[in-house]
């Protein structure tokens, strides 16, 4: 099938190649000429493992091009569009920035061919994929169906780290329909030969309603979100009563009905999607008169800011308020290990905020730096983590990569100036650290 993918970043670039890997003639959309140039060269233009080794396969293929936006003759005989651009905080409030989803679908839109044979085919397809406010797909609907083509909502679920993957081999696929019978056959049938290695696979799918699909996302979203807030909810009750976070999460993790997965109580939840997400499902309930049915995701969010005010406050506190000039280091800036994306990242943030406060913040990270070093002047950039602690006052790790995780705590004393940690993940193990002559701190624990 010919397939578009409009938007490649983390998301689209990962989904216009595995689409080509199940052996589509896919074109790959964006604005950004430089992410363009790139992707076309086979570099990626972000960290993603797995990803190189499959945009360069599909560009070999020829079964995979980049266009820059518009591209209308690239996108007028295509069968199935994916919109994959982002839907960012909005900068005024919570809700969620639908400029480039409009934008994008228009420039589809602009490039249909006008003829009446696809208008009652019902065909080509557009299929979004980015995840917006519940009631998006039935607002876009008319003026897609009005020019011939048909809408589905189909989420993508994929994680950060585990992208290529998680595309190929997802947990489940989700199909928002339109209510009309036929389009939603037509619609359907489309997205079932496009998935077909997929489905064969005995993936499940769930053919639903624009608004539930919509819904699913959100409400998987806020689900894993809560679940990260609830343990370091439990974490702040074991700091004031000498509990341990860890134990506690491994001894509720053991009823099935709990499950043992993100229970990892530490500085908390950040990158591009969860933050955003819950923020952007409180204003959109708001907006329908139901504010009050997701109002605890507004504590799940606070909770979530509180561990990042709570690792601050604890390593000011170690050097007794005289923090200005201290030798600090940061082991991790990225969101979370094996990606190189600091949106509303909590390491950095950290990071960020000792800077302010006057400490002399060296911050290094295996894929991260590029992003910091042109962004925050403020911070010290080291790419090598020996040297990044040499003569570090105080070292706090905040994004458990397996580099940093690895870290041997004996030859780290050496170099170091005081040996003092802050386990902003409680990724390490605190006997060994304080038996090397470490004195460590974990979150809630
Ligand atoms: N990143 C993830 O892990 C992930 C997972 C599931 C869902 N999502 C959702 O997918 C969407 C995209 O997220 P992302 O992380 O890939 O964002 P991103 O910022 O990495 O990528 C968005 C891309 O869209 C491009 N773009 C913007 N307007 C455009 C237009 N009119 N035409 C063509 N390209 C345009 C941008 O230049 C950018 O390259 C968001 O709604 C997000 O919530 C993301
Ligand atoms: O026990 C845990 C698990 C995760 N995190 C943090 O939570 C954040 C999000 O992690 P994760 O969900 O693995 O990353 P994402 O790649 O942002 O993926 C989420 O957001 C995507 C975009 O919507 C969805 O597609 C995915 O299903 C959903 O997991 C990171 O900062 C992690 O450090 C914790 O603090 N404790």
């Amino acid at each position: 099938m010919k397939i578009s993918v409009i938007g490649c970043g983390y998301l689209g670039a990962v989904h216009a190649a595995a689409m080509a890997q199940l052996g589509h003639e896919v074109i790959g959309v964006d604005v950004d000429a430089s992410r363009i140039e790139a992707l076309a060269a086979g570099q990626a233009p972000f960290f993603e493992p797995g990803f190189p080794e499959i945009l360069r396969a599909a560009l070999d293929s020829g079964k995979l091009r980049f266009a820059l936006a518009p591209a209308s003759e690239e996108l007028a005989d295509v069968d199935v569009h994916f919109i994959a651009v982002g839907t960012p905080q909005s900068e005024d409030g919570k809700a969620a920035n639908l400029t480039y989803v409009n934008s994008a679908v228009d420039m589809v839109l602009k490039a249909l061919p006008s003829s009446d044979t696809a208008a009652e085919a019902g065909r080509p397809v557009i299929v979004g994929k980015s995840t917006v406010p519940v009631g998006t797909a039935s607002a876009l609907a008319p003026r897609i169906e009005a020019a011939g083509a048909t809408l589905l909502w189909n989420p993508e679920f994929l994680r950060e780290g585990f992208a290529v993957a998680d595309t190929l081999h997802p947990d489940r696929l989700v199909y928002g329909l339109p209510q009309d019978a036929e389009r939603a056959k037509t619609g359907a049938a489309a997205l079932e030969r496009v998935y077909a290695p997929l489905l064969a696979e005995g993936i499940p799918l769930i053919k639903t309603s624009y608004p539930t699909a919509e819904l699913v996302k959100v409400a998987a979203n806020s689900f894993l979100a809560t679940k990260i807030s609830f343990i370091n909810a439990m974490a702040e009750l074991c700091e004031a009563t000498g509990g341990d976070v860890t134990e506690l999460a491994t001894a509720i993790g053991y009823d099935e009905r709990i499950g043992n997965k993100f229970l990892k109580a530490g500085i908390g939840f950040g990158g591009g999607c969860l933050p955003k997400d819950i923020r952007a499902f409180q204003a959109r309930a708001e907006e329908l008169g139901v504010e009050s049915a997701v109002s605890f995701l507004r504590d799940v969010d606070a909770i979530n800011q509180r561990r990042r005010d709570r690792v601050v406050a604890q390593a000011i506190k170690i050097f007794d308020r005289k923090i200005e000039n201290a030798k600090i280091t940061v082991l991790g800036a990225a969101f979370k290990p094996n990606s190189d994306d600091i949106r509303d990242s909590p390491a950095l943030e950290v990071a960020l905020r000792l800077a302010d406060a006057g400490a002399q913040v060296t911050i290094t990270d295996p894929e991260a730096l590029p992003g910091v070093a042109t962004r925050y002047p403020q911070l010290i950039t080291e790419a090598d983590v020996l040297t990044a602690l040499t003569g570090s006052d105080l070292v706090l790790l905040l994004t458990e990569w397996a580099e940093f995780v690895n870290i041997d705590p004996v030859q780290a004393t050496e170099l170091v100036g005081t040996a003092r940690i802050i386990d902003g993940r409680n990724a390490l193990d605190p006997c060994i650290w304080q038996g090397a002559g470490w004195s460590y701190a974990g979150l809630g624990r």
